[in-house]
């Protein structure tokens, strides 16, 4: 397990299942919830771990490793994503299907939290290596999953190509069409409008209520990014429109300055070619931690976890932090950020965006019938916004931060449906 050495305060832990339980705790004991209730959440209901051998283009079998696991299914179906990197763990799939559920309750959906990992870094591999290793996982867990069931979705390392390949294995399984068993699907075969940008979308527009809570005016606001995949590049696009001034930007390679501000455009065009850090056109290269320290008005991790620990708090400039990646900031940090004044935007929240509209994706593969774009905009900023002001006032209220908040609201709805049925 992982950890930090701390000065004068207890070993920090960065095993991202010890971090969920704690936030849970923390709120929970706010909420004086029976214990009955939080030990049931602080584990997942179910877990599989699964062993499948792939073919390699040149003839031979690689085994991958992977994990799905379904957290609480009290408010419904479980749903989330699907991960592949080399760094995935069990404890990390089971953390991250936790964060899942207080998502879900966080922005009121019908569901429970689940989510997907398997070990491997397909950037080594080639397309139809990366479609039989995609196919080899849904076979192995298509039991497992199900509309009703257990409902993936893409995350790191996955995309729209991955879930059209998962969904078509499963279809081919049961006998029969089957889109509400994944969401993040190409539009050809059941996507939403606007499920690609809703990650980024969902952030940008807590972001802008936070701007407007610190009477910061959105235009001209810098902006620094970590991570420039479907989070975090569809976000710099998002705020370069709205006049932000993207001045940071990095990705697993590195990272890119420009005080002036970068042009986010060209920066996407370097990224498809190859890395960010090729990018000249800059004031300097940094690394991606220095990114973190940088002194600007927004902070967006959006990449992976424990990036802020108590190891760099203190030097974190940002007023606004908005979690776009899971787990950023540790519960240590997170302190370190409070006692800072430092306006976190906590990732249940700030992140809720993509599964929300995967939400919308889902009810119309249910119905099969297909919204615009626009309605898809309208419906998400109004859950975001709702989400954002239930948040800022029950944190308010209980004069907590923005997390524990969060998680408060998400425990009430949980345990609510936990006692309707009859679990405690
Ligand atoms: N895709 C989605 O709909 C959602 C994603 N998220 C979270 O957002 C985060 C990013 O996910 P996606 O954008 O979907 O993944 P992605 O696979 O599209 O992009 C990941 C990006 O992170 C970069 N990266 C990897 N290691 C890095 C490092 N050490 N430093 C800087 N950059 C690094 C990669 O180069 C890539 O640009 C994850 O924490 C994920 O769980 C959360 C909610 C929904
Ligand atoms: O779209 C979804 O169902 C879940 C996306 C996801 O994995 C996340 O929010 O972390």
């Amino acid at each position: 397990m992982q950890s930090v050495n701390v000065t004068n305060v207890e070993q920090e832990s960065l095993n991202p299942y010890e971090i969920v339980q704690k936030q849970i705790e923390t709120a929970a004991s706010i909420l004086k919830l029976p214990e009955n209730i939080t030990e049931i959440l602080k584990r997942p209901k179910r877990v599989l771990t699964v062993n499948y051998a792939v073919k390699m283009d040149d003839g031979s079998i690689e085994v991958f490793e992977g994990y799905r696991s379904q957290h609480n299914d009290a408010l419904g179906p479980t749903k989330g994503g699907i991960r592949f990197h080399p760094d995935v763990t069990l404890d990390e799939v089971k953390a991250l299907s936790m964060w899942m559920t207080f998502k879900c309750g966080v922005v009121g959906l019908p569901y429970g939290g689940g989510k997907g990992g398997v070990i491997a870094d397909p950037r080594h591999y080639s397309l139809a290596e990366k479609e039989r290793m995609s196919r080899g996982f849904m076979e192995a867990i298509a039991d497992f999953v199900g509309p009703d069931k257990d409902i993936p979705a893409p995350d790191v390392y996955t995309n729209a190509q991955v879930m059209g390949w998962m969904m078509d294995t499963y279809s081919k399984m049961k006998g029969k069409f089957s889109p509400g068993v994944i969401t993040g699907k190409p539009l050809s075969i059941g996507g939403s409008q606007g499920r690609n940008e809703a990650t980024a979308r969902g952030c940008v527009i807590t972001i802008k209520e936070a701007l407007k809570e610190l009477d910061l005016p959105v235009e001209n606001v810098t902006v620094a990014i970590q991570g420039f995949g479907n989070a975090g590049r569809i976000a710099s696009r998002l705020l370069a429109d709205l006049g932000c001034k993207i001045v940071a930007i990095s990705d697993s390679q590195g990272g890119i300055y420009h005080s002036e501000g970068l042009d986010v455009d060209d920066v996407c065009v370097c990224k498809d070619e190859s890395s960010i850090s090729n990018y000249t056109a800059v004031e300097r290269h940094i690394t991606s931690d220095e990114l973190l320290e940088l002194d600007v008005d927004v902070l967006i991790p959006a990449a992976l976890e424990n990036v802020i620990t108590s190891q760099n708090a203190e030097r974190v400039k940002a007023k606004v932090i908005a979690e776009a990646a899971n787990g950023p900031c540790t519960p240590e940090a997170d302190k370190i950020l409070n006692k800072n004044g430092t306006l976190v935007i906590p990732d249940i929240l700030a992140n809720a965006g993509g599964v929300t509209v995967s939400y919308f994706e889902w009810v119309q593969n249910l119905a099969n019938y297909y919204w615009t774009e626009e309605e898809v905009n309208d419906r998400l900023q109004q859950k975001m916004t709702t989400a954002y002001n239930e948040v800022k006032e029950i944190s308010e209220k209980y004069a907590v931060d923005r997390r524990t908040g969060a998680f408060m609201i998400s425990l009430l709805r949980i345990s609510e449906a936990m006692k309707a049925r009859g679990w405690v």
